[in-house]
């Protein structure tokens, strides 16, 4: 995979589009452009031109399409190699037909996130920019682009950097205990910076869960007696009438699911059978159900009628659950500052829920910062050895601080095994 043979590959989505791209990239590139194109020659245009031709099958001299030829010259390129882009009209017979004529002439196939790979092997990216390209493709929703975009542009490899340049001071400064201990270095200096450094990745792996979140999703159940209004109040969440509503308890029968995106995270909201003893065999079921996905849920709205005695709680996992009481436009019957007043009728008190709704998801720290399960561990290796750092002696501190070093390192890629390398690539789609 470290080669730089020349690779290729359909680098637009399968199906039928406007225009299709076909990249090719490593050594040779250009000369095998020439070879497969009807124009100007490749070769002699400039790094970051195009122009209009024909990619041709060079065996027949048969026209495939009308085509852009990019051509970008290494090292300023993507992947840093000598690269070409064919923009053909995004048709799978058209495309095919490229690909076929580019191996033909001596291209390999890419492996999955090859050109990525390649970007950064040659320090176009470092290894978290790189996973930042994937989660940019993967992004669902606003906040998952807006987190992968910044990730790209390198924010958190900047932090991760200004970390080590920390951490290296100190370990100059121990350094210099050790060979001159008679020059008598301050003291204390050591403690502090850790704590900072501390600070600063607790700081960053508190915003993991809003990073999962934003790229994951999570799953949003409303839970709550008959006629509680639950279903409303989806409605009232989505902006439209999805689920069916009625004064009849027991109107929802089974769970009901609709995609919703609040504040960048793209959540699926279930309602559920409204939930009560019963004798009903089939109700009992809706039940069951209901409870079980609030055990599923990564977050719990229970709804209770304001305007009606309250009914008793049904066992939930209170510690994920916000609480909302509905039907606000009516007379009360009781009164809680624990639950949201809320009425899905005149849409009084939603944004206050929304509010909430977003706390409980992504805590104060909104979570503008992309991480990686990879990048999660190595942020626990860096706390674990800082924290083992602290309790030692300044003059033994060395080989722990190191080790925190080493950890932070493998975030970026500067330091990391090839089969975590090959690990993060492989999540990638042909053609990256
Ligand atoms: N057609 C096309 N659109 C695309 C991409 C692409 O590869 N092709 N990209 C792919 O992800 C993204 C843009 N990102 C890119 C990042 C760097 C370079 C690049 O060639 N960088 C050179 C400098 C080029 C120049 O300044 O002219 C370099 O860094 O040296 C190209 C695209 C999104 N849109
Ligand atoms: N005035 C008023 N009525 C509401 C409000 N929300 C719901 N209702 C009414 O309460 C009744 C029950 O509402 P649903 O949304 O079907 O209640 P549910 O909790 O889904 O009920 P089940 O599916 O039977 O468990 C309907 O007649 C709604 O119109 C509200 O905010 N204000
Ligand atoms: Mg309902």
């Amino acid at each position: 995979m470290t080669l730089k043979d020349p690779i290729c590959a359909i680098a637009t989505p399968p199906g039928k589009g406007a225009i299709g791209v076909v990249r090719l990239s490593g050594e040779g590139a250009l000369e095998l452009a020439a070879r497969a194109f009807r124009g100007r020659d490749p070769r002699r245009l400039k790094g970051g031109r195009f122009t209009l031709g024909e990619v041709v099958d060079p065996a027949t001299g048969e026209v495939i399409d009308q085509a852009l030829l990019l051509v970008f010259r290494a090292p300023h390129s993507y992947t840093g190699e000598d690269l070409v882009e064919f923009q053909t009209h995004g048709s799978p017979a058209v495309l095919r037909r490229v690909m076929e004529v580019l191996v033909s002439l001596g291209a390999r196939p890419a492996g999955r996130g090859e050109f990525t790979l390649r970007a950064y092997l040659n320090g176009k990216l470092d290894l978290a920019q790189a996973e930042a390209v994937l989660a940019l493709i993967e992004a669902e929703g606003e906040l998952a682009r807006r987190q992968a975009l910044r990730a790209l542009e390198g924010a958190l490899s900047r932090r991760i950097a200004a970390l080590e340049e920390k951490l290296l001071g100190l370990l100059a400064h121990i350094q210099a205990l050790l060979d001159y201990p008679e020059e008598g270095v301050e003291p204390h200096r050591a403690e502090g910076v850790i704590r900072e450094a501390l600070a600063e990745v607790e700081g960053l792996l508190a915003q993991a869960k809003a990073s999962r979140l934003a790229q994951k999703g999570a799953r949003l159940a409303l839970i709550g007696a008959p006629n509680a209004g639950k279903s409303s109040l989806l409605n009232a969440l989505l902006g439209y009438e999805r689920a069916l509503v009625s004064p009849i308890p027991g109107t929802t029968r089974d769970y009901l699911e609709a995609p919703l995106e609040l504040f960048g995270i793209p959540l699926i909201a279930v309602d559920t059978a409204g939930v009560r003893e019963t004798e009903d065999p089939l109700e009992r079921a809706g039940v069951e159900r209901a409870l079980r996905i609030a055990e599923e849920a990564d977050l719990i709205l229970y709804v209770a009628d304001r305007s009606v005695p309250r009914p008793p709680p049904p066992p939930l996992p209170w510690e994920r659950v916000v609480r909302v009481a509905t039907k606000a436009d009516l007379p009360k019957a009781w009164e809680d500052p624990a639950f949201l007043s809320v009425s899905s009728l005149t849409g009084e008190g939603m944004g206050r829920l929304k509010e909430a709704l977003r706390e409980a998801l992504l805590g104060r720290e909104g979570g503008e910062f992309l991480l990686t399960e990879r990048q999660v561990e190595a942020l626990l290796r860096a706390k674990e050895r800082l924290g083992e750092a602290l309790a030692l002696p300044e003059d033994l501190m060395g080989l722990a601080l190191e080790e925190a070093l080493r950890a932070l390192a493998a975030l970026t890629g500067r330091e990391v095994a090839e089969e975590v390398v090959a690990r993060v690539f492989q999540n990638f789609c042909v053609g990256k």
